[in-house]
């Protein structure tokens, strides 16, 4: 399998390299040359396997020649021995057609943790080969920063810094950050900013050449293919449980920088009959104006009790932007440029036509995702986290036909958010007992200005430098 960046011009690279390079050279994202299918028959065969065993299935076409077959499988079990459900992602009923997909019995309570546990295992993998150290590079509004650091912390020639706006994660989610004593992990909270500052300032390190010559800069967050790819795999697990390749499912995904509900995509490429995919925003809405009018323009980012949504420039719409837009690399460039200089860009028709085929959006303002959290906890007993609530909201009010299941993914463990569940339903969740003691852990990190230059200078100055 080849992957190819989405701007056209960085070199071809299989997933080893793409799963060590993160971002093209270009500053496109790697995706596959084409996209792997299965037939009706093959996807009846994937029903009831254990998670692992799925994900090595649905994975090898991706992986190639990177990994063995064996060894893929060897990584799955590794990876997902660490979750605290057998099922790994169990689904749950809430009423005659809402469903729940529990995506947050991984180490650090997101959905980060399916992809993460595997990277982190990818990663040794690929390093034990030889190669330079790796010197990883991640923003976060929440909930990808401690998934990558719980799944890299002390492992081998990796270092990883984690640039998260100062003040705008949960209590909850900078402690799982910062209470990570390990020597190759460096949190850095960045003044005065958002996570699109921080997203911004990770993709220029790609692009400086007196890092990256020094470096060998890596990525964990979804502009890594790998991760999207790992993401995949609970799309086929929900929707086989509910009668796939037999019956379509429709999932409703809180977003952010849409690499969950690419990875919707992705299954539905594969032939995963995906009735449709509901993108559910707050009201950090850029996605929601994308698909229901063609304005992709970045206004400012608006805190809110969602926190891990609160982003302005989605990076995995790109990619989206060039699979339905012909994959005409150059034209993307020129396009993806022209938003970088001025935050804003329309659609092509091309492209807004590709996407209405398969998914819908919807915003949630803070009432309507608090009236989801209590109409969850009174249909069924269930707390939900913010993340889930406003994908909660976009499922009921999307309108699918009542015979098509429609599946929320259920981002976060609502103990991540226990004010915003407690303000809602007077409920206050209880983290769970792997986590009991994070308030009273040591908490290491450093505060700095949001600032390019301030940020590349701290990392060099702590980073392993190549060879
Ligand atoms: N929602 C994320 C933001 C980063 O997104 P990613 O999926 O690209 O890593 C977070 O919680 O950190």
């Amino acid at each position: 399998m080849e992957y190819v960046s989405t701007r056209g011009s960085a070199p071809a690279l299989d997933f080893e390299g793409a799963t060590l390079a993160g971002l093209a050279s270009d500053g496109g994202l790697y995706v596959p040359r084409e996209w792997p299918r299965f037939t009706e028959a093959e996807i009846a065969g994937l029903a009831g396997l254990p998670y692992a065993e799925l994900a090595a299935r649905i994975m090898q076409p991706f992986v190639g020649d990177s990994l063995t077959p064996e060894r893929l499988r060897e990584l799955t079990a590794k990876a997902y021995a660490r979750f605290a459900h057998k099922a790994v992602t169990p689904l749950k009923q809430l009423d005659e057609q809402q469903w729940l997909l529990e995506l947050f019995h991984g180490p650090t309570l997101a959905f980060k943790d399916v992809a993460l546990q595997l990277l982190g295992l990818l990663f040794e993998e690929f390093l034990s080969r030889g190669g330079d150290p790796l010197t990883i590079v991640g923003a976060t509004s929440g909930d990808t920063g401690s998934a990558a650091i719980d799944a890299v912390a002390g492992r081998a020639r990796v270092d990883i810094f984690m640039l998260h706006p100062k003040g705008r994660v949960s209590d909850v989610q900078r402690r799982q950050m910062t209470t990570v004593l390990s020597p190759n992990v460096h949190n850095i909270a960045i003044e005065g900013s958002s996570f699109d500052d921080a997203q911004a300032i990770v993709k220029r390190m790609f692009g400086d050449t007196a890092m990256t010559g020094r470096f060998a800069i890596g990525a964990v967050n979804s502009i890594n293919w790998a991760r999207l790819m790992a993401q995949v795999v609970y799309y086929f697990a929900a929707a086989l449980q509910l009668g796939a390749p037999h019956r379509k499912v429709a999932f409703a995904v809180p977003t952010g920088n849409f690499g969950d509900v690419f990875a919707g995509y992705v299954a539905a490429q594969m032939g995963l009959p995906i009735e449709r995919l509901i993108v559910a925003t707050n009201v950090n809405d850029i996605l929601h104006r994308a698909l229901s009018t063609g304005d992709y323009s970045a206004g400012t980012v608006t805190p809110t009790a969602a926190p891990s949504m609160d982003i302005q420039v989605s990076s995995n719409f790109e990619r989206l932007l060039f699979d339905v837009g012909g994959r005409d690399g150059k034209a993307l460039a020129a396009q993806m440029t022209g938003f970088e200089a001025t935050r804003a860009m329309q659609l092509t028709n091309a492209q807004r036509e590709g996407a209405a085929r398969l998914f819908t959006s919807a915003r949630a303002d803070p009432d309507q995702m608090a009236q989801a959290i209590r109409w969850a906890f009174d249909a069924s007993g269930e707390l939900l986290d913010p993340h889930t609530a406003i994908g909660l909201h976009a499922a009921r009010t999307a309108g699918i036909d009542p015979a098509v299941p429609v599946v929320t993914l259920a981002t976060a463990h609502p103990a991540k958010f226990r004010d915003a569940v407690e303000r809602a339903t007077g409920h206050r969740p209880i983290l769970p007992a792997r986590l009991g003691d994070l308030f009273e852990r040591e908490e290491r990190l450093v505060d700095l200005p949001g600032d390019y230059d301030a940020i590349a200078a701290y990392v060099a100055a702590h980073a392993v430098p190549r060879g």
